[in-house]
């Protein structure tokens, strides 16, 4: 079996050899411009056109959760991949502790009100502050799939009242669900901690906007963990101004590295962190892939399989 692996910023050297002991069967080979060899399977991130094109793959395998960028490609180039051959994408992978520790932590900070406090800090002040009240904490989590069900699970631990929004509907336990476009209103009435774990899709690119943030709780926070293009920046910012918003917290933009220029930076009530949520680890990654390409070999049933249509 010959596998390519291509990811633009990773040490691929490291990530052949760790696959190599994993799947000792394979012959696993970085991949470089004009190698045209034959391969089974190609494991990538943000791959060059030519590194799929026309190759009669069993599979190709995203390194990460998200599917975006290479669906755009895709989009694009449509020759880049036969409908035939598998999508196949990262489900947890350790991706969901980080996500956890990300999300449980900024809840708790603003909840326990750390970020007035740090105000107050600032200004030399001996001021405690009322405490919020749970009941009135509720947790919206846009999306709620592999990620957003265990960042629920764990929010859940913490006794706040919690709901989800996603396409299908869910029985997590401990949250409300609600489902289709028809309910985001709903879900979001009374939702003061906005999550978002949805993926980039042509429906969810910009759902974080001027009318959705005025349908949150007064003083809402929005946690944005999922891609940059689901949030309108300026009605964030403008929702933020106005005190509709009253922090967020955010991993990924529209432009990555953020712009030095970009108005997030400077504004006291935005935290962020560069697209660092949940970051993709060796170890998971390489046996959630050896895996699924034994039971790909095999024949058996898998996981992780992007529906293209869908966008997901
Ligand atoms: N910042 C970071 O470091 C990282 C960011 N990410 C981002 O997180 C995203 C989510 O990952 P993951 O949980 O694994 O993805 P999943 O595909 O498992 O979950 C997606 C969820 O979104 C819901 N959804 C999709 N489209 C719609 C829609 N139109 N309306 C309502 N709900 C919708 C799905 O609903 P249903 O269940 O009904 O299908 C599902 O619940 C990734 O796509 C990626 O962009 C991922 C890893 C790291
Ligand atoms: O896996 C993903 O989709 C990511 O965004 C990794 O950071």
């Amino acid at each position: 079996m010959d596998i390519i692996f291509y990811h633009p910023s990773f040490d691929n050297h490291y990530w052949v050899n760790a696959l190599s002991r994993a799947l000792p069967q394979a012959n696993i080979r970085i991949w470089t411009r004009g190698d045209n060899a034959p391969a089974d399977y190609a494991l990538v991130w943000h791959p060059p056109v030519e590194m799929l094109k026309g190759r009669t793959l069993k599979g190709v395998f995203a390194l990460g959760a998200g599917v975006d960028a290479i669906l755009s490609q895709l989009k694009n180039n449509p020759d880049m991949l036969g409908e035939s051959i598998p999508l196949f994408r990262l489900e947890d992978t350790g991706m969901a502790l980080q996500m956890q520790e990300y999300a449980v932590s900024q809840v708790l900070h603003w909840f326990r009100r750390f970020d007035d406090y740090q105000t107050l800090k600032q200004q030399a002040k001996w001021q405690p502050l009322d405490e919020y009240e749970r009941e009135d904490f509720t947790i919206g989590i846009l999306g709620a799939g592999v990620l957003g069900a265990k960042v629920a699970e764990s929010l859940h631990a913490w006794g706040f009242p919690l709901r989800c929004w996603s396409r299908s509907r869910k029985s997590l336990p401990g949250v409300t669900s609600f489902a289709g476009s028809n309910e985001l209103s709903d879900f979001l009435h009374g939702t003061r901690v906005l999550i978002n774990l949805l993926p980039n899709t042509p429906e969810t690119a910009g759902i974080i906007n001027h009318s959705l943030l005025e349908q949150l709780a007064d003083n809402s926070y929005v946690m944005n963990l999922a891609r940059g293009v689901h949030v309108v920046e300026s009605d964030l910012l403008q929702a933020l101004d106005s005190g509709k918003v009253k922090g967020a917290m955010l991993d990924v933009f529209n432009q990555e590295p953020l712009p030095a220029n970009n108005p997030l930076w400077a504004h006291p009530c935005v935290a962020i962190t560069p697209h660092v949520a949940a970051v993709t680890r060796p170890a998971e990654a390489i046996a959630f892939i050896s895996r699924t390409i034994g039971q790909l070999e095999r024949g058996e049933q898998v996981s992780g399989r992007v529906d293209r249509q869908r966008g997901y």
